[in-house]
């Protein structure tokens, strides 16, 4: 069911010196900030040779990354993005067995501009998952 790892997603209080510590101190090539209101969200991706680390900050009142980094401050590890072949077709498959599929169930854009869903953490190892349709 699961294609590669497009991306690790860390949460972060403060994007630019995120951004300055991936690409000052660890030398990485830093994407521009991209705002992203319907996801409450503020990203940018550090580009690796076998995937991507995306950095998120908080936007707006309602973002869902705020009780996270309220429970850690300096910020932490908050999803692992996998690549699926036809999002609907795993959504369906996983509701079938017991997983809960956030928000209402049907996929947004994400920052890539493909269709994207997130599934509990409680149901999966205690770690976030995203799915990412390519
Ligand atoms: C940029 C766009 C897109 C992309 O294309 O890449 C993105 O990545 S957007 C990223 C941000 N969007 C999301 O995270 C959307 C999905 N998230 C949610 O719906 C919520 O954040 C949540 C996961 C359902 C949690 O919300 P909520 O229930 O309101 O928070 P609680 O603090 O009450 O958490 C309940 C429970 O779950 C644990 N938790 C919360 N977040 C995580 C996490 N990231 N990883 C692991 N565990 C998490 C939390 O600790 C609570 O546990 P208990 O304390 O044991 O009850
Ligand atoms: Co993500």
């Amino acid at each position: 069911m699961l294609g590669k790892v497009n991306h690790i997603a860390i949460a972060v209080p403060d994007l630019a010196t995120a951004t300055a510590t991936y690409r000052d101190t660890l030398g990485a090539t830093v994407s521009a900030p991209q705002a992203l209101p319907e996801h409450g969200v503020t990203v940018v991706f550090v580009e690796l040779p076998n995937t991507k680390v995306e950095l998120l900050e908080p936007l707006g009142a309602a973002s869902p990354i705020a009780a996270f980094l309220e429970k850690s401050p300096a910020g932490g590890m908050h999803h692992i993005c996998y690549e699926v072949d036809d999002i609907l077709a795993v959504r369906d498959r996983l509701v079938a067995s017991g997983a809960r599929v956030l928000g209402d169930g049907n996929p947004k854009t994400g920052a890539h501009g493909k269709p994207v869903l997130f599934l509990h953490p409680k149901d999966f190892l205690g770690t976030l998952v995203e799915l990412e349709e390519v």
